[in-house]
């Protein structure tokens, strides 16, 4: 259907504003300019011609940034709230000043009909608006539009249909309504967990550990039970209606092991599925709210504390920007989204987008596991809740506030070392895992195959739940996308394009972004994005291929490694601020073909490995009986010394690469020596202290399920 549009709203284009055409430059800066225009034009011609005209070109711009969600593009003008206040100011649009957004009246509801009289909220990073009375949202421009649309016709307020919905495909309106109907056809044929015959419901509470967890409060969260696949459905409550606006079911399976896992579903599916449990039972004077990370957990709190709780729709994983509207009532929020570290990470995280000053973290430890456990143990809530710690910190501390960090980091060990490749077990037995805040350095001979290899490791963690955006100057987000897609499939697809769609469903699950650029790039440009892609998709891990594309394509002869050194830098600092993994592809120096690189090899000056966290080289051995073999190279490795190398194998038909343990090739695992001792630019052979060889057997290739964002409790 858009592309009728598309067709349609091109001769308009050709007449109105014909340097818009080129797809690219579609955005809202473009409606926007193209609006003005219409209105110019049409201001003779009654109003709903104009509307039109507007919404015309409105939806081929917003079908077609739908058309790439998973992209990020760069903000076209990043704008600072700052501008959106002089703005409003401009306008005499009154305006409170919020934590995370500022609140205006709503421009869609009559002035006779306001519930609320500030229910449209603008988030003051982004300038993306949500009314609350409508559900009507938009981007900054849009809002600048609608209220230059009002200005010039003198009306008080426009109706909802302005905006609401009809960026809508004709598959997606129906790929909705099917899901909508689904989402009826569970809640109407299960059951009120409250309903059930007594010995039934308790079995069902022991399954999902919840047998603390009273039957009132079951009912007033009102809790079903699907019986086909015995889960739990927790409902999604919305709108200005309170109406039934999706479900999630979490299911409970026992493993071979006699653990229980759980899994989870949402309806509609996770990327729209913005719910935060138990928001209905807010009252709209409630003044402090409790953040979980799980619908059991909030239903913890509100039994145990008795206060106003919900959870965030995707755990610990992310906090989209689109529900901060809904959490602005509350003057103090208590962060308590888990027990282990990642929830104490992702609660310092969120408590940023939240609003430092109103943030009091419960940091997991011994007594404070997870409510829904804190409840099975008979923790005291209201002392945990007491005991949390203000958000906003000072940048001066002493031991004594540290002493708890650092016994935390002292007792989980295993989870203070990060996520777990689940392919390179190598690699973890070197690195110990892959950590937040960190640089790592990748560099490898010219097409020894440094993309495909990054791509297959950034991949082993995005299926886990780490939120990753690529920058890939190099190769095009296609070619990118179908390498990942081989390696997520482990087979050659083109061969069986009967399975592509299973394959790309379960792709598309994975929190993984794209940014659109290619070729050359301004570093401030590139450091804009991520920094926007943070704030928008709780970013993990930026993946950057290569760091050559930042340089400029001017001659750089004479200060190139000063250039290089200042982009270095600028990552590092990204790295830590944003708490967030940057993985930097840089070429090496021009390579003797008989000599192994080593971290000297870096292309530019020694600031990339003293910046660097990590160092890791892709080895090419030019071996005649086995010309695909590649090593893997751990050359530094901040978090515990520990350096060393494994061989790779390269499975073509799926791109991907086994650790394997051939002949000589076996794991030499080695103590590290200080940094400063690294031989940096003198090309001498590294010393080596200790040295000792672990024999690995090789590990058996299984496909793990594609990461919903759902997570298992
Ligand atoms: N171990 C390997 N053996 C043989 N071919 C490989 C191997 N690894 C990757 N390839 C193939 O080599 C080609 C180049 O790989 P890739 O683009 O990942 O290399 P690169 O090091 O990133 O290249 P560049 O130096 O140009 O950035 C691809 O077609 C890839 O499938």
């Amino acid at each position: 259907m858009w592309r009728g549009l598309l067709k349609g709203t091109t001769c308009l284009l050709q007449v109105a504003a014909p340097e818009f055409l080129h797809p690219r430059r579609f955005s809202s800066h473009c409606v926007r300019l193209l609006t003005q225009r219409l209105f110019k034009w049409n201001s003779e011609a009654p109003l709903g011609c104009q509307t039109k005209g507007y919404l015309l070109a409105h939806n081929v711009i917003r079908a077609y940034k739908k058309d790439a969600m998973s992209t990020v593009e760069f903000p076209m003008s990043p704008i600072t709230v700052t501008d959106i206040k002089q703005y409003l100011r401009s306008k005499d649009i009154p305006f409170l000043d919020g934590y995370s957004c500022l609140h205006i009246q709503s421009i869609f509801v009559d002035a006779s009909a306001r519930k609320d009289s500030f229910s449209l909220f603008i988030d003051k990073t982004t300038g993306q608006f949500l009314c609350k009375d409508t559900l009507v949202e938009g981007s900054w421009e849009d809002l600048q539009d609608c209220l230059e649309v009002m200005q010039t016709d003198g009306q008080d307020f426009l109706s909802s249909r302005v905006l609401l919905g009809y960026h809508e495909s004709a598959e997606e309106q129906e790929e909705r309504e099917r899901e909508l109907r689904e989402v009826q056809r569970i809640w109407s044929s299960s059951v009120p967990l409250t309903d059930l015959p007594e010995d039934e419901a308790q079995l069902i509470k022991v399954m999902f550990q919840i047998t603390k967890i009273s039957n009132t409060t079951l009912k007033k969260f009102r809790v079903r039970l699907f019986k086909p696949t015995k889960s739990l459905v927790f409902p999604w409550f919305g709108g200005p209606d309170s109406s039934l606006k999706g479900v999630k079911l979490l299911s409970a399976q026992s493993t071979d092991d006699d653990k229980v896992t759980y899994n989870e579903v949402t309806f509609p599916k996770c990327n729209s599925y913005c719910n935060l449990f138990g928001l209905h039972l807010v009252g709209r004077m409630d003044l402090e709210v409790v953040l979980t990370g799980h619908e059991l957990d909030t239903m913890a709190v509100s039994q145990a504390a008795g206060l106003p709780s919900v959870a965030l729709p995707r755990g610990v994983s992310c906090l989209p920007p689109v529900l901060l509207p809904y959490l602005e009532q509350f003057k103090r929020v208590t962060l308590w989204l888990g027990g282990d570290i990642r929830s104490w990470e992702a609660s310092k995280i969120f408590s940023r987008k939240l609003g430092l000053r109103r943030c009091s973290l419960v940091r997991p430890g011994e007594y404070r596991p997870c409510p829904v456990k804190a409840l099975a143990s008979g923790k005291n809530f209201s002392h945990i809740i007491k005991s949390s710690i203000p958000a906003a910190h000072k940048s001066i501390v002493s031991f004594k506030q540290l002493r708890e960090d650092v016994y935390g980091e002292l007792m989980n060990t295993d989870q203070v070392a990060g996520v777990k490749w689940a392919r390179f077990p190598e690699l973890n037995r070197i690195l110990k895992g892959h950590r937040k805040g960190e640089l790592t350095v990748f560099t490898g001979p010219t097409g020894s195959g440094k993309t495909t290899f990054i791509s297959e490791l950034a991949l082993d963690l995005c299926m886990q739940g780490v939120n990753t955006l690529w920058g890939s100057f190099e190769i095009n987000n296609v070619r990118l996308a179908k390498i990942m897609l081989t390696q997520f499939a482990m087979q050659r697809l083109e061969e069986n394009l009967e399975q592509y769609d299973f394959w790309a469903d379960k792709f598309e699950e994975l929190p993984l972004y794209f940014m659109t650029f290619h070729g050359q790039q301004n570093i401030k440009t590139v450091l804009d994005t991520m920094q926007h892609a943070v704030y928008m998709y709780d970013i993990n891990h930026v993946i950057i291929d290569n760091l050559q594309f930042m340089m400029g394509q001017e001659n750089l002869s004479v200060d190139k490694f000063a250039v290089q050194d200042h982009i270095i830098g600028a990552f590092r600092k990204f790295a830590t601020n944003s708490t967030c993994h940057v993985t930097l592809i840089i070429h090496p120096r021009k390579e003797e073909d008989d000599r192994e690189l080593q971290t000297a090899s870096i292309f530019g000056s020694a600031k990339a490995s003293q910046e660097a966290d990590n160092v890791l080289i892709l080895q090419e051995k030019k071996l005649v009986t086995c010309p695909g073999r590649r090593s893997l190279q751990v050359t530094k490795n901040r978090f515990d010394g520990d350096v060393g190398i494994f061989p790779l194998d390269f499975i073509k038909s799926s791109l991907t690469f086994l650790s394997s343990v051939k002949g000589k090739h076996k794991l030499r695992k080695v103590t590290s020596k200080p940094e400063n001792e690294e031989a940096e630019g003198t090309g001498k052979k590294e010393e080596v202290k200790k040295e000792k060889v672990t024999k690995t057997a090789k590990t058996p290739r299984t496909l793990k399920g594609p990461a919903t964002g759902n997570e298992s409790k």
